[in-house]
């Protein structure tokens, strides 16, 4: 099927958000939504009542309980005193958070992006799309160990710059040659000073570790344009995006052949999750994105009794994310139930990243030292 041909028929995944303007009396802030496009249109058309969008919209917090807004759509009113301008801030049009600042950030950039029809040639020129999933089940295989996705990461709004001598398709080949099963790379400029070249460059330099791109994905388009970019995974934050644009996206992600890390921190919305059919990767991020505090032991909460089984059941791949710096970290959320794990900081800060990843394993994992 033409990969965008989901964009030319009656699905078209041109913007997946809704967002609802609704005017608060005092100060005439417009407000939205996190309710989805994909949502709005469920609720309108499957039940067949022809609602408006607007009657179909809910609450901040009453959808799947995400509690990260959508931007706003006018952003603060502008007042004039004398020859100054000022803007009113308050809690309706200001981000309340790092993650819902950066997708609000996201959303602004969106609004810049080409149109979809203009990706169909770069999507058509895209080397062919590789198994992420495979390969990290084929490295369990091999080491018994947790598969590897090694970040290529330079910058963290929580920690600043971790990399100034950053090279990143060096540090792609160090990582595949010493053991990373994939690569994921931060394509966000703004707060990882991360580049979809980048991405680009890893692809075209001959790097055989399939690449997760590493964005927030607030919009189908994302989707597309990361596929035209080399990506052979892309991620899904379970905190942005309302069940139905997992769904929804999902569905894309299989016609461009990418796999979907889909990311939760906590039980809800792991259980949300757990709910959705086809999801054969879930990320457990140790790191909360709203506050930065980093807990190892969020992994082992999440995947204890029920939810366990459920995903063995399921054959879902875990993967346990963030603030991983030892080989007893990698033994304790092993123990917990994951076969792969995202590193980002620990390797990159090293002076060889690719060597410290069998410091990180307390021993090689190298296609090369299994031969
Ligand atoms: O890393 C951050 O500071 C951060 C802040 C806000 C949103 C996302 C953030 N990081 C994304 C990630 O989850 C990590 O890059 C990834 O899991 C690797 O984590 P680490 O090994 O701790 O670098």
């Amino acid at each position: 099927m033409d990969a965008t041909a989901a964009a030319g028929s009656g699905r078209a995944p041109a913007p997946l958000r809704c967002a609802r303007a609704e005017t608060d009396s005092e100060d005439a802030v417009a407000t939205t939504s996190s309710h989805s496009a994909a949502e709005a249109e469920a609720d309108a058309t499957e039940e067949g009542n022809g609602a408006p969008v607007e009657d179909a919209a809910a609450d901040i917090e009453g959808v799947d309980g995400i509690r990260i807004r959508r931007r706003p759509v006018t952003g603060p009113p502008v007042h004039y005193v004398g020859p100054f301008q000022f803007r009113l801030e308050n809690e309706g049009n200001t981000p309340r958070n790092i993650l819902e600042k950066i997708v609000w950030d996201k959303e602004a950039e969106m609004k810049e992006k080409r149109p979809l029809y203009m990706l169909k040639g770069p999507l058509e020129a895209a080397p062919p799309a590789r198994d992420f999933v495979g390969a990290l089940k084929a490295a369990y295989d091999r080491t018994g160990l947790p598969a590897l996705i090694a970040e290529v990461k330079k910058a963290s709004p929580s920690r600043g710059v971790l990399r100034e001598d950053f090279e990143p398709v060096q540090i792609a080949q160090t990582y595949e040659k010493n053991g990373a099963a994939c690569l994921s790379v931060l394509t966000d400029a703004k707060y990882f000073q991360g580049s979809y070249d980048y991405l680009q460059a890893i692809c075209n330099a001959g790097v055989q570790c399939p690449l997760l791109c590493k964005e927030f994905i607030v919009d189908a388009w994302q989707l597309y344009y990361a596929r035209s970019k080399g990506a052979d995974a892309v991620l899904l934050i379970a905190a942005v995006l309302p069940d139905l644009d997992i769904k929804y996206m999902l569905k894309i992600c299989k016609i461009l052949g990418m796999a979907a890390l889909v990311e939760v921190h906590d039980e809800r919305e792991m259980d949300r999750v757990l709910g959705i059919d086809g999801i054969q990767l879930v990320g457990i991020n140790n790191r909360n994105l709203e506050t930065f505090q980093v807990d190892i032991s969020n992994t082992k909460k999440l995947l204890d009794g029920e939810r366990g089984q459920t995903i063995a059941q399921k054959g879902i791949i875990v993967v346990g994310e963030s603030g991983l710096f030892t080989p007893e970290h990698i033994s304790f959320v092993q123990n917990a139930g994951v076969k792969a794990v995202l590193v980002g900081e620990s390797l990159i800060k090293q002076e060889d990243p690719g060597k410290a990843i069998a410091g990180l394993f307390g021993k090689d994992i190298s296609p090369v030292s299994a031969a």
